[in-house]
């Protein structure tokens, strides 16, 4: 039997539960080889859809689903986790009630996912404080989900058709960044960027660039160490394991040559370093992942949108990408 994906309905004031809408209303879920499934609130999903004047009939649901929402001969899975009373919710207002419901659809999907009983996740965008405030002591559904399915080590990629990168640091302050960095933390990155490219996106060999931290690579030390005692180790020991990373390269010129095919991915060493030349080319359809997991997770690769959300503007391009993106790797993975 196939098992479904599950989509996490995310921030319900946020635009996750409109672009999930948008996304079913305009026909995105169509040809996916396996059966979709909401991780959300009922009432929630109602209120979205009602933005784009749609109606849905609810039906009861089999399996995981405790509903099945149709519309025309489309229909989709609802597992009801939460009955939030959505009349009353403010848009970018998420109460505590709120955030532990973004934070249950995440730990029921990943639970799912674990169990076998779905082939993988996608998540829609949660408020990282709103989840703290719920108790949840996680910056994001990265860390979140490695804890949750005990992987001692992931990595954040975005990726896009013409880029990707993949972080060595992620959200920390950027004072921080140069103490986080390790030769571990770059070789782990780059073992576990090099694994999955292969065993997700059919590349047998990956070619990994390595960035560097400071202007021009360091300047032979002059503005900064961290390529000579960092980098530049962590890329020879890769190479002696066989993985075909180059580098540090300035990250001022690197990205130019590899939107133009020269590298697989983009190894950054902090958040930003990647996010802004990938959100510059690929805004509306790069997709987030999380490779090191044993589950199958992506993820919209923007946040909730609170300027605005309830107004059926938001773009539903990044979901669906991350929709396609984990079927294929599902049919990928073993
Ligand atoms: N995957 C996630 O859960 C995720 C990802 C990024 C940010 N966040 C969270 O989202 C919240 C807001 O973060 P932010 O303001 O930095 O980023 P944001 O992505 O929510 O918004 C930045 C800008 O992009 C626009 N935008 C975002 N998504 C859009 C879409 N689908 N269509 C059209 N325009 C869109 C917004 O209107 C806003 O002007 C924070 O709490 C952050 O932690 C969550
Ligand atoms: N860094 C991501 C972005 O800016 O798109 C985002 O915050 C993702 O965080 P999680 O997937 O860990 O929630």
């Amino acid at each position: 039997m196939t098992q479904p994906l599950i989509i996490t309905q995310g921030d319900p004031t946020g635009v996750g539960p409109e672009i999930i809408c948008k996304a079913w209303l305009a026909g995105c879920f169509d040809a996916l080889s396996r059966p979709l499934l909401v991780a959300g609130d009922l009432a929630v999903m109602q209120r979205a859809a009602a933005l784009f004047g749609a109606g849905f009939s609810v039906g009861p649901g089999q399996g995981l689903a405790t509903h099945i929402l149709r519309l025309g001969e489309r229909q989709l899975g609802l597992a009801a986790l939460s009955h939030l009373d959505a009349a009353r919710l403010g848009y970018g207002a998420p109460d505590v009630a709120c955030g532990r419901a973004m934070r249950d659809y995440i730990q029921w999907a990943c639970d799912r996912c674990l169990e076998g009983t779905a082939s993988g996740m996608v998540t829609a965008p949660i408020n990282k404080a709103a989840i703290a405030a719920a108790g949840c002591d996680f910056p994001g559904h990265t860390e979140l989900l490695a804890a949750r399915c005990g992987a001692p080590r992931v990595v954040m990629m975005l990726a896009g058709a013409r880029l990707r990168v993949a972080l060595v640091t992620t959200h920390l302050p950027l004072r921080a960044v140069p103490e986080a960095l390790s030769q571990e933390s770059i070789l782990h990155t780059l073992r576990i960027t090099h694994a999955d490219l292969r065993r997700y996106f059919a590349l047998p060999q990956p070619r990994l660039a390595v960035l560097a931290l400071n202007p021009h690579a360091g300047e032979e030390g002059l503005f900064g160490d961290e390529e000579q005692r960092l980098i530049t180790p962590a890329i020879a020991a890769a190479r002696r394991e066989g993985i075909h990373a180059d580098g540090p390269h300035s990250a001022d010129t690197l990205f130019h040559f590899a939107v133009q095919g020269s590298h697989d991915a983009v190894i950054c060493m902090y958040h930003d370093q990647g996010l802004i030349p990938l959100k510059l080319l690929h805004f509306e359809d790069a997709v987030n992942l999380t490779l090191g997991l044993p589950i199958v997770r992506t993820s919209v690769d923007h946040g909730t949108a609170y300027d605005i959300a309830g107004r059926g503007r938001a773009s539903h391009a990044s979901l669906a990408a991350a929709v396609r993106l984990a079927a294929e790797m599902a049919e990928a993975a073993p």
